[in-house]
């Protein structure tokens, strides 16, 4: 009897790395601008080589301007062009796949890893980029890792990495209307801690979590990293099967069937341990926000701040223990990123900014994680819905999650923002971020303070 996870590793160990560490093959690398040129220019320099160019994918996302209209080079950070032009070059060089700013796929590393099928049930994938371990929604065992790791792993075509301890996250009942992956994802990490996840890899499962579509899947795997877990991951279904199929990097002709016959055997056999198992109703879980600079400090909209909150995080974030949330004024709105910058984040949000505008005072900015995605939305109006409300609609990449030396709100901004870090300084030198779902993020922007869609619906409206 063995986990999903212990047969992912089984199948890509190839051998005793000693001193506790196996050897894993790596079947897919992922590279951007920001860490991937660096390991590429350092891996040349030393006199390495890409063993199998075919396997490293590197794509441009989170210096690339936002902002439609200027040259695609054209970088958000200062000096940040460097990045973008190094990358390029190095991957040219390498003969890796290159999406470069320009490639109608463009757009943040993991929303387009699996809309490319770069990212399928069963394979081994890293990238030196913490969030990678949003890619195990599709039963994929992908993890973060360093620069000299990637650079490792592109010259041997192998990691070295101690095997994990496993944890069963089991997800019982379902999730209430309304109640969205990203607020599940804040719940276990509030409930738990952001060490709950014990440096393990996760697998989640339960009846709310085969209910999750494959973007909400992404979503909750893509907050694993907040939570210190290796990584997490989700047996493939029938959704993940008819969602990986078809795309250009996914299997084709004769492959087809045998994938499909493997990739309907990775699921954890019934009875096989787990070093650790929690158990969460969803039924108990509510619309969140985060109200201090780390995703632990999230709850229900409704609730009121800890009586022991961190005396330092209240006073970055403008608050006092006791007070309320729900209701704070705000000045910005951000919606966008690799935990909700998908197709379905956006239309729940379109759902609730539709014939409403947003509040005066309120810069509200949406930026889709893909070309793909930006498409799909203009080709729905959903460009339209956020563009009258009131949104800046950008060009495909990270954007406004992480501040990289350029764009921000002004400091001490109330930001309600659809992204997975809340850190001091993680959208700009003193902005105050509040973690958020797409919907969450929407209605708080149209109320010009924090509140729930509900909130807004039943006032009918805010002009
Ligand atoms: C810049 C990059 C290495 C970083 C990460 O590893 O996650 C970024 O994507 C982030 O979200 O903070
Ligand atoms: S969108 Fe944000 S969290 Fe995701 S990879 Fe980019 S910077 Fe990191």
């Amino acid at each position: 009897m063995a986990t999903l996870f212990d047969k992912l590793w089984d199948m890509h160990r190839v051998g005793d790395a000693g001193d506790g560490d196996d050897l894993i093959a790596i079947d897919r690398l992922l590279l951007h601008e920001r860490t991937g040129g660096v390991a590429l220019k350092s891996l040349a320099a030393a006199g390495h080589r890409v063993r199998d160019p075919a396997r490293v994918f590197s794509i441009m996302d989170h210096i690339v301007s936002f902002r439609h209209g200027r040259g695609r080079d054209e970088a958000r950070s200062p000096g940040g062009e460097a990045f973008i032009v190094e990358t390029r070059e190095m991957a040219q060089t390498a003969g890796i796949h290159l999406i470069d700013t320009d490639n109608p796929a463009q757009g943040i590393v993991h929303v387009v890893a699996p809309e490319l099928g770069i990212a399928l049930p069963g394979l081994t994938l890293v990238c030196p980029d913490s969030h990678t371990c949003s890619l195990g929604a599709l039963g994929a065992l992908a993890w973060g890792i360093g620069s000299s790791d990637a650079e490792h792993a592109m010259a041997t075509g192998t990691l070295r990495a101690a095997k994990p301890r496993q944890m069963l996250i089991r997800v019982a009942g379902r999730l209430s209307p309304g109640v969205s992956a990203k607020d599940l994802a804040l719940y276990i990490i509030a409930r738990f801690g952001s060490d709950g996840g014990k440096r393990c890899a996760i697998e989640y499962a339960g009846e709310a979590i085969s209910d999750l579509s494959i973007e909400g899947r992404l979503t909750l795997c893509n907050m694993a990293v907040e939570f210190a877990a290796f990584t997490a991951l989700i047996a493939p279904d029938a959704k993940t099967l008819d969602y990986v199929s078809g795309r250009p990097f996914s299997p084709s002709g004769a492959q087809v069937e045998t994938a499909l016959a493997h990739w309907q055997t990775l699921r954890t056999d019934e009875g096989a341990e787990f070093d650790e198992v929690i158990e969460v109703d969803a039924g108990k879980v509510a619309p969140q926000v985060s109200w201090g600079t780390s995703p632990e400090d999230s709850l229900a909209l409704t609730d009121a701040l800890p009586a022991d909150a961190s005396a330092r995080a209240l006073a970055y974030m403008g608050l006092t223990a006791g007070q309320s949330v729900k209701g704070l004024a705000i000045g910005g709105a951000f919606i966008g990123s690799c935990t909700n910058g998908r197709l379905s984040d956006l239309k729940a949000a379109a759902e609730i900014l539709k014939g409403r505008r947003v509040a005066p005072g309120v810069r509200a900015v949406c930026v889709p994680g893909s070309q793909a995605v930006s498409r799909e939305a203009e080709a729905l109006g959903i460009d339209r819905i956020f563009k009258d409300a009131g949104f800046e609609w950008g060009a495909p990449g990270c954007a406004m999650c992480f501040y990289a030396g350029g764009e921000t709100f002004p400091p001490e901004t109330r930001v309600m923002s659809s992204t997975n870090r809340n850190f001091e300084g993680r959208q700009g030198p003193g902005v105050r971020t509040h973690l958020a779902s797409p919907a969450v993020v929407a209605a708080s922007a149209i109320a010009g303070r924090i509140c729930a869609p509900s909130d807004i619906l039943v006032e009918g409206g805010v002009a």
